[in-house]
């Protein structure tokens, strides 16, 4: 039997994306809208705030307005993790607690970022928020964006406390998740970053994924995880190959969360342009965004059906 921590938070979530108005400010009923089109997908839940949901451009308001609408509309129906990683702990603090109040599941946070940190620094900016709330805590880990590589032995420091139940593996090497499992332990939870090697995340001993790519095709991603979850290797690398060509097609845009907002809004979810600077799609993009996004909707009825 799998454990219980296991068994309550894997599967695939959602790193869902703000929504702005025309603007450029935070709308709540568009954040509604666009997290309740994700209640019957067959995910598990949502990643609120993260790289995709741009909490890192967004002020301490700003990223509370989009909890709160989130929790407002989905509340009991899907496990929210909330991202309160910020450059001061004194923010991340704050996030953390209104987090708990808004009712969410769980707190997740990057390393601060900017400044080149210490372990012992990322150790005492981490700590402060787990000791700020009673809800359990994941390690967001992407070395990548922030610079700061999670060392094993900072890792086996976090995770042998109760409240840290998992984390977010976003670097590349399927080596190093499968150390994370190794020393977080069977009831410890691993969430596989790059969506690119979701299955490959999964056979090294991920529990699920984290995504932002997930979030214009959440059906095929939760297709893909019922196929590794029963054996069916094939199909699931058949299916990762085809998910990867839409990816590779999604990284020649301007930027990814440009792309995959203007796809969303394609489905009728409209959710504005990405914050600068990250760069919106020109008009000269759309057409092919438009077939792109027929392309997920024809691969998405394909497999609804299989
Ligand atoms: C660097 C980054 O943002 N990684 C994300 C999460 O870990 C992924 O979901 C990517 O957005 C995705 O794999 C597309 O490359
Ligand atoms: C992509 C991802 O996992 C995030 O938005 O944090």
């Amino acid at each position: 039997m799998k454990p219980e921590m296991i068994t309550k938070f894997e599967g695939i979530y959602v790193a869902m994306y703000s929504a702005y108005d025309e603007a450029g400010h935070v709308d709540s009923d568009r954040v509604k809208k666009l997290a309740r089109s994700y209640v019957s997908t067959g995910i598990k839940g949502l990643y609120v705030g993260g790289s995709s949901g741009e909490g890192m451009l967004q002020n301490v308001q700003e990223r509370k307005q989009v909890l709160e609408a989130v929790m407002e509309e989905i509340k009991g129906e899907l496990t929210v993790i909330v991202h309160v990683g910020a450059n001061a702990t004194q923010e991340s603090v704050e996030l953390s607690r209104h987090a708990e109040q808004c009712g969410a599941d769980v707190i997740s946070a990057v390393p601060a970022i900017y400044y080149r940190l210490s372990e012992a620094a990322v150790e005492q900016h981490w700590q402060q928020m787990i000791d700020s709330t009673n809800l359990p805590f994941i390690i967001y880990n992407i070395p990548q964006t922030t610079g700061f590589n999670l060392s094993i032995g900072l890792f086996k420091k976090m995770a042998s406390q109760e409240k840290v139940i998992g984390v977010k593996m976003s670097g590349e090497s399927t080596f190093e998740l499968q150390q994370f499992k190794a020393v977080g332990g069977e009831d410890f939870l691993v969430f596989n970053g790059p969506d690119e090697q979701f299955l490959a995340g999964r056979i090294m001993g991920a529990d699920g994924g984290i995504g932002g790519t997930y979030g214009i095709m959440p059906e095929l991603f939760c297709k893909l995880n019922e196929y590794y979850g029963q054996g069916q290797l094939d199909e699931a690398r058949k299916l990762q190959y085809e998910i990867n060509e839409v990816i590779k097609k999604l990284l020649g845009y301007p930027s990814l969360y440009g792309a995959c907002k203007y796809i969303l809004g394609i489905k009728g979810i409209k959710t504005g342009n990405p914050r600068a600077p990250l760069l919106p799609v020109t008009d000269g993009d759309h057409a092919s965004l438009a077939e792109l996004s027929k392309e997920i909707e024809a691969l998405t009825a394909q497999y609804s059906k299989s």
